[in-house]
């Protein structure tokens, strides 16, 4: 078994491969207010509901934009697999030759992310990751970056808009029919949503004219899914695709 572990800002996943796929996935919530042994009872009950046996495990990774929670983390698994985890840092991301990036700065998730689509495809692609930000990550014909885009992810931007307002109110990530509403449920969701939908396709666009050639444009991260409208954009979603590229990692290094 491989455990891959990619620490986003929002959410703890945890991936068990094994028998050539994900097998089971936990999501725990990023939070700093949780110490180790909150998130081991947390697995722990996950690994007995899913009648998950730990001692076959090959190779730990693990990939984190969170640095504060990385510790916290390794320090929970470090109990199964005693030093040998493998930790997504600059060093290593310098080993797989990313191209004209800053291994140092580059979050584990977008190299990941370029890693997984560059393994998927074998071709030049363009990641869209609807996370807690929401990126765009491309890939040429090599498999080395090219760039990135970072964008507030939708409800990043839904938060801080009623975060900043006295009379806006959270509200659901609903895609609404028409771009202008009638409340103010309605208003933000139009302005937010159709929005997105409209900014998603401009990059998209705007990075396939950069970039040149026939992209494949993958989509991936949480919130995806509600982006109905936008489906026809991509040649495929995959939500698994930040835990693919970390475990595509571990053979590019092995
Ligand atoms: N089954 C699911 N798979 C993936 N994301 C989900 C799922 N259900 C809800 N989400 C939501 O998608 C959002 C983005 O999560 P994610 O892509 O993991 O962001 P990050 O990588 O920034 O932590 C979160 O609000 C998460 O709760
Ligand atoms: C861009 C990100 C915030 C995305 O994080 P996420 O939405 O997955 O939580 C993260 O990849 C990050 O902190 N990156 C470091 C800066 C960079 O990649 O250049
Ligand atoms: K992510």
């Amino acid at each position: 078994m491989i455990i891959a572990i990619d620490i986003g800002n929002t959410d703890v996943v945890i991936g068990f491969y094994e028998k050539e796929e994900w097998r089971h996935i936990l999501r725990m919530p990023s939070n700093l207010e949780m110490d180790a042994s909150e998130y081991e009872k947390r697995l722990r009950v996950f690994l007995l509901e899913e009648g998950i046996e730990l001692f076959e495990i090959e190779k730990v990774i693990l990939g984190s934009v969170v640095p504060d929670l990385t510790p916290v983390i390794l320090e929970v698994f470090d109990q199964f697999k005693e030093g040998q985890m493998v930790l997504v840092d600059g060093e290593l991301l310098q080993k797989l030759s990313l191209g004209r990036i800053n291994p140092y700065e580059l979050g584990a998730d977008l190299a990941a992310n370029a890693v997984g689509v560059f393994t998927m495809c074998q071709q030049s692609a363009i990641v869209v990751d609807f996370g807690t930000a929401l990126t765009f990550t491309s890939v040429n014909n090599q498999g080395e970056i090219v760039g990135v885009a970072i964008a507030p992810g939708v409800q990043t931007a839904m938060k801080s808009l009623s975060s900043n307002t006295a009379k806006l109110p959270e509200i659901p990530l609903k895609i609404p029919a028409k771009a202008l509403g009638n409340n103010t449920v309605e208003a933000m969701q139009a302005g937010i949503m159709q929005g997105y939908v409209g900014l998603v396709r401009h990059m998209v666009a705007q990075v396939k004219a950069e970039m040149g050639g026939q992209p494949k444009v993958i989509a991936t991260g949480g919130l995806s899914f509600i982006f109905e409208p936008l489906h026809d954009l991509f040649d495929e979603m995959d939500v698994n695709l930040t835990l693919d590229g970390l475990r595509a990692m571990l053979s590019k290094l092995a």
